[in-house]
């Protein structure tokens, strides 16, 4: 399998800044990033961006995704409404590794006011150097769509 190219971001007004600096970040990785915004820091609803930018993912627009907002909470539960899309909250890089390794995730949340700038990358770093190790782990995402 090749591996994952093009990253989706999205969040809400908690952190743009932070979203930017990722964007740049990916992109100086190699990764095509596809920033879906808001482009400015007024106040907005998370769920319309984590459905948006979890919709690219479903609809095979986009690879991989990083949402942010405040606690990275309530976008990953908007973004896990959409079939097919695991998303989960990182707060550290083995959480990141794993639900890359175990679990598949598309796409990894962060709370931009429960995190910094550095552990952010560092976990991001994290996300998108794992590989899904598939096996027994395989059947139980498969069990998470039912
Ligand atoms: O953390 C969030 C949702 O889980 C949001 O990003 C907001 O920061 C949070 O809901 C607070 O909203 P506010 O309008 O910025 O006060």
């Amino acid at each position: 399998m090749t591996a994952p190219k093009r990253i989706v971001l999205s969040s809400d007004h908690a952190d743009i800044e932070l979203r930017k600096t990722i964007a740049a970040h990916v992109a100086k990785l190699g990764y095509e990033a596809i920033d879906i915004g808001p482009m400015t820091s007024e106040s907005t609803h998370y769920p319309l961006h984590g459905q948006a930018a979890a919709q690219k993912i479903a609809d095979g627009e986009a690879d991989l995704g990083i949402l942010i907002c405040g606690t990275g909470q309530g976008i990953m539960m908007s973004a896990n409404k959409v079939p097919g899309i695991r998303c989960g909250v990182c707060c550290d890089t083995f959480s990141a590794k794993m639900i890359r390794a175990h679990n598949n995730a598309q796409i990894l949340s962060l709370g931009a006011r429960v995190i910094g700038e550095g552990l952010a990358l560092e976990i991001v770093d994290a996300f998108l150097g794992t590989e899904f190790e598939g096996g027994r782990h395989a059947t139980r995402v498969d069990m998470i769509e039912g």
